[in-house]
């Protein structure tokens, strides 16, 4: 029988769909490198901070790849004395997930640690960011990529530049060349911690 003009089997898929799936596929086979920071002030700092780096490595599509050193920090953005300190660190991964399933994810890991979120840069048992996401540029409020932030924050630059001496900040150049200019005071390695990547 000639198919008709409305049979649904001619009907032209859009190509904002045709794009959309061509992405999906691209993405899944083709991984990418993303770099999560890892922050926790409240609670067993390290115990979150591990159990972060176990759910993120938990997640179907992605793997961890790289635990930074452990760092002590003093609270950037707030006044001196009104938070404990943090512990930070940075984690490299590798994932088949698109940057919203990324966020999506970090955020139900920091949810799982019962972060509660009130004050801006308030206190938390666990703080997952998405500093970069490949080379990917983009200021989307709901997921800023790179970080904005990243690259004035020594606690991100720090651990970061120890997981990956040559990492880049896109837009900003070598994460050394930051590391360099940024103020480090009150970012102390803690050489007694460690993290592991997950089993
Ligand atoms: N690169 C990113 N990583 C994580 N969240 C982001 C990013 N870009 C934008 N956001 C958005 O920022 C919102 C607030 O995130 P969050 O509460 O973790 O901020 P914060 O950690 O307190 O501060 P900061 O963003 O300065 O690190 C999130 O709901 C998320 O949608
Ligand atoms: N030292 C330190 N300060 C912060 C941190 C953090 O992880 N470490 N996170 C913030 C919001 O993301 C705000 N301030």
């Amino acid at each position: 029988m000639k198919p008709t003009q409305s049979d649904p089997t001619v009907q032209p898929v859009p190509a904002a769909v045709v794009a959309a799936v061509d992405a999906a596929d691209t993405t899944l086979s083709n991984p990418r490198w993303a770099v999560l920071a890892l922050g926790a002030n409240l609670g067993n700092r390290l115990e979150n901070l591990q159990g972060a780096v176990d759910a993120l490595g938990d997640t179907p599509g992605l793997r961890v790849k790289v635990v930074s050193p452990v760092y002590e920090t003093e609270p950037w953005g707030v006044e001196p004395d009104s938070q404990p300190s943090y512990l930070n660190a940075v984690a490299l991964v590798k994932t088949t997930l698109p940057p919203s399933s990324l966020l999506e994810r970090a955020q139900a890991v920091e949810e799982a640690f019962l972060r509660v979120r009130d004050e801006r840069w308030g206190a938390r048992t666990l703080d997952v960011d998405i500093i970069t996401y490949a080379d990917v540029v983009s200021d989307d409020p709901v997921l800023t990529l790179p970080h904005p932030r990243a690259h004035q924050r020594a606690f991100v630059l720090a651990p970061w530049h120890d997981a990956d001496p040559e990492a880049q900040l896109p837009g900003h150049g070598p994460v050394a060349a930051l590391l360099a200019v940024v103020d480090r005071a009150g970012v102390t390695p803690r050489t007694d911690l460690e993290l592991r990547l997950p089993e």
